[in-house]
């Protein structure tokens, strides 16, 4: 167990080998925890109704990166301002600066246009091969829990992007707010033609169909499906990979705090011990673990699409879009993400279905 025997020692084994490993074998040196050596410690009460203070230094970056790429689209002489401050100029548009503010870029039709593809595998990938998600008593609730979480960010990317009993919410904010969709308007507007066309108008709902209808969406605030998905994404893999990982190799000196049922505030580690998800039985934990081991492989996946995100959400801050329909992006992707990760912490009803990552 202490690793002198030996005969070609290895500190620790990593994710792969561990998942490869048959359960019976003995660990070489890892530590194993039992229910006599639980070693969960507090050591600073956090705010359940707020993010901790290392969430908050990551969420800090979306905003930074937004206001980075106003800057430099601002400054930079590559960059045609009128094309980085959004999509009302009337001339052709001048030529695109960079690759990346092409919207055909291969990262955005590969990537961000299935980005929500992407992000279930990386999170699939994650939560199967995971061996902190591979204890048998654990196995079952931490899966269940995750998949519901996903599901909650899953329904409020559908809502925000794709469908809300009708029209996306994009799509409906953007009428609301007096934007409509430009050639088909100009043509009941000049009275042309077209069989009924005040029904034309009333049936371009959505920019998908103005789009496919050849005319052009506009007047109104276009909220950045871009920014929305990409934070959504990337910040729903950090909680969920990041809280797994942090806990198992020990990462952290924070922990979330919690309201219980009788409103006492603890830290979560309690409730996870309350419901021996504190023990990792029979599970090898990676304390010492060099972050990129300790990940996994779904882990370094799931870390590359978070990767991926931040790159593509500095191109969209600094090629696309307005400040602020950038900043209404993030606030929505924020509000999603407040729900599914921090409501729970002082919902205990709540916290009971959807859990907390890692817990
Ligand atoms: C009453 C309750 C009803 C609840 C309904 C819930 C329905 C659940 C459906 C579950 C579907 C899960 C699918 C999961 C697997 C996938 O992700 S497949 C889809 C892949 N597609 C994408 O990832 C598309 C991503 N693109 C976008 O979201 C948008 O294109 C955009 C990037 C946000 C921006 O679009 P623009 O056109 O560029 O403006
Ligand atoms: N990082 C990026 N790379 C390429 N295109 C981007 C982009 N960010 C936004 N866009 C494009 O800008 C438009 C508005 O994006 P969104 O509203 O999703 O933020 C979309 O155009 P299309 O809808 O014509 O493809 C989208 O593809």
């Amino acid at each position: 167990m202490d690793g002198t025997t030996d005969p070609q020692p290895r500190r620790y084994k990593s994710p792969s080998d561990l998942a490869r490993a048959p359960p019976s074998s003995p660990p070489r040196t890892a530590r194993i925890t039992s229910t006599s050596t639980t070693t969960i410690t507090t050591t600073r009460r956090n705010s359940p109704y707020l993010p901790t203070p290392t969430e908050l230094a990551l969420l800090a970056l979306y905003p930074a990166i937004l206001l980075f790429g106003a800057v430099y689209a601002v400054l930079s002489p590559t960059v045609p301002y009128p094309a980085a401050a959004g999509q009302q100029q009337q001339q052709p548009p001048p030529p695109p600066p960079s690759y990346f503010a092409r919207k055909d870029n291969l990262l955005n039709t590969l990537f961000v246009k299935r980005g929500w593809a992407w992000i279930t595998l990386a999170f699939a990938s994650f939560v199967v091969t995971h061996p902190a998600l591979a204890g048998r008593r654990r196995r079952l609730r931490l899966l269940r829990a995750a998949v519901l979480r996903w599901a909650l960010v899953t329904v409020w990317w559908v809502f925000v992007t794709q469908w809300f009993f009708g029209p996306a919410l994009i799509d409906r904010g953007f009428r609301w707010t007096g934007g409509k969709c430009e050639a088909v308007a100009t043509v009941v507007g000049e009275g042309r033609e077209g069989p009924s066309p005040a029904g034309v108008v009333k049936e371009v709902l959505t920019a998908a169909a103005c789009k496919a209808s050849g005319g052009r969406w506009s007047g109104g605030h276009d909220i950045s499906g871009h920014v929305f998905l990409l934070v959504l994404g990337s910040f729903f893999l950090v909680q969920e990979v990041g809280w797994v990982v942090a806990r198992w190799g020990r990462y952290l000196g924070e922990e979330r705090c919690v309201v219980m049922r009788d409103g006492a505030v603890k830290g979560a580690a309690v409730e996870a011990e309350r419901e021996g998800g504190g023990r990792m039985e029979g599970v090898e934990e990676g304390v010492g673990l060099p972050v990129l081991e300790a990940l996994g492989l779904g882990g370094r996946f799931a870390a590359a699409v978070v990767g991926l995100c931040v790159w593509m959400l500095l191109m969209t801050a600094i090629y696309f879009h307005t400040w602020f329909e950038k900043l209404t992006g993030l606030l929505v992707a924020l509000a999603g993400l407040y729900v599914t990760y921090v409501l729970p912490r002082w919902v205990p009803a709540l916290r009971g279905i959807v859990g907390l990552p890692g817990i």
